[in-house]
Formats: structure tokens, sequence, C-alpha cells
């Protein structure tokens, strides 16, 4: 148990944040690079933030800009919708991992330790030192997806009223990840 932790740890900071300039849409701003090889099934990064319920993630959203919102994360879990707000520049990578629908390398799975749900991101496949950290958003026809370019171009509100996310893999893991 104690060596998994460790392991969990290290790849985290195996991570490095870039502006990023790779992506095909080139102002997707800030992107996750990986510094180290990983394995196909290794976990990669969690994303990070505050979980609060259905009805404190509309509320907040009625709040945030549209730029906040986008951290906001809703996902089912035990049969409720929940959310983790990721929009506090808290430093943590998870929030900053691009979307790629076509082939990402990760994908996000959902982890619950010690009683409470975790965001976590996985290996696809082997990824290779310098490659950039992306899993699928999900089904939404993100705007990014069309090519439009930057996020000024996006409708107002575009954010609101989205679906949460079904997570169809769950793990139970006795520690905390943090
Ligand atoms: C959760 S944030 C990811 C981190 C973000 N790149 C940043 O710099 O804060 C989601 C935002 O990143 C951008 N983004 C994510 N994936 C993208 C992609 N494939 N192409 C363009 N922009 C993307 C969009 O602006 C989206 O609103």
């Amino acid at each position: 148990e104690k060596k998994k932790k460790a392991q969990l740890l290290s790849c985290i900071q195996w991570i490095v944040c870039y502006p990023c300039v790779s992506n095909k849409v080139v102002s997707a701003g800030r992107g996750i690079f990986t510094l180290a090889v990983f394995n196909q099934g290794d976990f990669v990064v969690e994303y990070r933030g505050e979980l609060i319920d259905a009805a404190e993630a509309e509320h907040r959203r009625k709040l945030y800009h549209n730029a906040c919102s986008i951290f906001m994360f809703d996902f089912i879990w035990k049969r409720k919708t929940w959310c983790i707000d990721g929009a506090l520049e808290d430093g943590s990578f998870g929030r900053l991992v691009n979307d790629e629908h076509k082939a990402p390398n990760c994908r996000m799975k959902l982890i619950e330790a010690e009683g409470k749900p975790h965001l976590c991101v996985f290996a696809l496949k082997e990824i290779t030192a310098g490659t950039e950290i992306t899993y699928d958003y999900g089904g939404k026809e993100w705007p990014w997806r069309k090519e439009v370019g930057h996020l000024d171009f996006f409708p107002m509100n575009w954010c609101q009223g989205l679906k949460p996310i079904h997570l169809d893999i769950l793990i139970t893991m006795k520690s905390s990840l943090s």
C-alpha cells in the first residue's frame, strides 16, 4: 500500500505545465506535458478541487464567469450528481489537462478513497516523455472541437446546463491519494 502511494505521488511530480502550443488549436491555453514515460493503466494525475453537491454547483455556475465554470467537473456518484469545483488556481495539474476526443492518451476514472470520490486520470496507452496529457472531456459539442479558436468567441453561458459525466469505472482504494 505504501509503495503504491509513493508511486502515485512521484507520478504527479513528473508532470510539468507549459503554455500549450502543440495542440491543433493554438489558443488551448496551458497544457500538461509529461517528463517521464507512463505505461498503459498508470495513474497520471488527480483532478483536484472542492467536492460540492449539485445544488451548490448550480449556484456557483450562476455566479462564475465561463472561464471559471469550465473548471467545474460534474459526475454521478452513488446515484447523485456531484461536482469537483477546480475553479481555484491552486497550482494543481489535473485541472489543466486539455480535451482530446479523437485520440486521447488518458481517460478519467472515478476512484473512491476513504469514502470520498476522486477524479483521476489514467494512461490509456504508453505515453512518452514530452507528450501532452489529454483525455476525452465527454459527449458535449465543446466549442473548441469546432475549431472556433478562442474562448472569447464562445457564446455567453455556454458552460451552463452541461450534463454530468458518467464515469463507468469505479475503483475503491483504502488510502487517500493526497
Ligand atoms: C479545464 S481547462 C484546461 C486548462 C486550460 N487549457 C487552461 O489553460 O486553463 C478547459 C479549457 O481549456 C481549453 N481547452 C481544453 N482542451 C482544448 C482543446 N483541445 N482545444 C482548445 N482548447 C482547449 C478550453 O479553453 C477550455 O475551456
